[in-house]
């Protein structure tokens, strides 16, 4: 007999609540490989990236490689990436693999067999997606994700200036098309205990979003704190009640003050306080 996989969701919940809810990013900006004294290869990606998994891994809920500064060096960044994934779970932390993929659907089977297959060799808990092909043209990752116990984060409504001209542009039935996501992600987890893993991405930079629907019942994926603006303490403000459900994520903000071990690690866990703090004042 075979048991099925526990859902992401439910790894995701345990995992916010024992460690707290902070997402580090990984993303090898070739200005950071600069500033921590590396050279902008091969072999200055992979010690970037084992730094950030040796100071963060064992403690962060969820890892979220930056998959296009792998890319940028080709196979080899690639090879970096796998054995980074690897280590990042076996040191406890779930991987998002922010690699934002999006396609027709036959072709997005492709994509889910190369993330979501538990056999993959970049196999992630979950990926982010992107569903302006149409929502629908999702379908063979969710199916995937379901039976592999993985999820997907589906970019609802972006932490870039420039989303709004689509996110926000309003259907022929009054529904905004960000909106419209939401929806969707709602229905897909609808039932689901203790949480869906079918999450959204929502930038923590976008202010007051009491006018849409965050109670999804999955994950909200929060980009935009440090970099680009955003605080821990507009996580409330931003969120309401859905704020229980926050991934905030941090990439520069936390990456900026390696290469020393210690201080990334020490970096990370004050915006995981100050995440905390204002997650229980919400
Ligand atoms: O899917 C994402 O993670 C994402 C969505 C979004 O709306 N905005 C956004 O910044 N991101 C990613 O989140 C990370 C943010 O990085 P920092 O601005 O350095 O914290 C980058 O890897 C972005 O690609």
């Amino acid at each position: 007999m075979t048991t099925s996989p526990e859902p992401f969701g439910a790894r995701l919940r345990r995992s916010m609540d024992e460690r707290g809810p902070l997402c580090v990013g990984i993303d090898p900006h070739a200005s950071l490989l600069a500033e921590w004294g590396l050279n902008d290869d091969v072999a200055g990606l992979e010690r970037f990236s084992r730094t950030v998994v040796e100071a963060v891994a064992e403690r962060v809920a969820v890892l979220k490689p930056q998959s296009a500064f792998f890319e940028r060096f080709g196979s080899r960044g690639i090879a970096v990436l796998e054995k980074s994934v690897e280590e990042a779970r076996a040191a406890g932390a779930l991987i998002v693999m922010d690699a934002k993929r999006g396609d027709i659907g036959s072709t997005m089977a492709a994509y889910a067999e190369s993330f979501l297959r538990k056999d993959a060799p970049l196999f992630s808990d979950a990926l982010t997606v992107s569903p302006y092909l149409g929502y629908g043209s999702l379908g063979p990752a969710v199916e995937l994700a379901r039976e592999s116990g993985a999820g997907l984060f589906v970019l609802a409504l972006t932490s870039n200036p420039e989303g709004g001209e689509v996110q926000h542009a309003m259907r022929a039935d009054g529904r905004s098309v960000g909106a419209t996501m939401l929806a969707h992600l709602a229905a897909e987890n609808a039932g689901e205990e203790p949480l869906g893993s079918f999450g959204a991405v929502v930038g923590a930079t976008l202010g007051d979003l009491s006018s849409y629907d965050l109670d999804i019942n999955g994950p909200l994926l929060a980009p935009g704190i440090g970099a680009q603006g955003a605080t821990p303490a507009d996580l409330p403000g931003v969120f309401g009640a859905a704020v229980r459900n926050v991934v905030p994520n941090v990439s520069r903000g936390v990456l900026r003050h390696g290469p020393d071990v210690v201080t990334l690690r020490e970096a990370a866990e004050r915006f995981a306080e100050e995440i905390r703090a204002a997650v229980a004042a919400g």
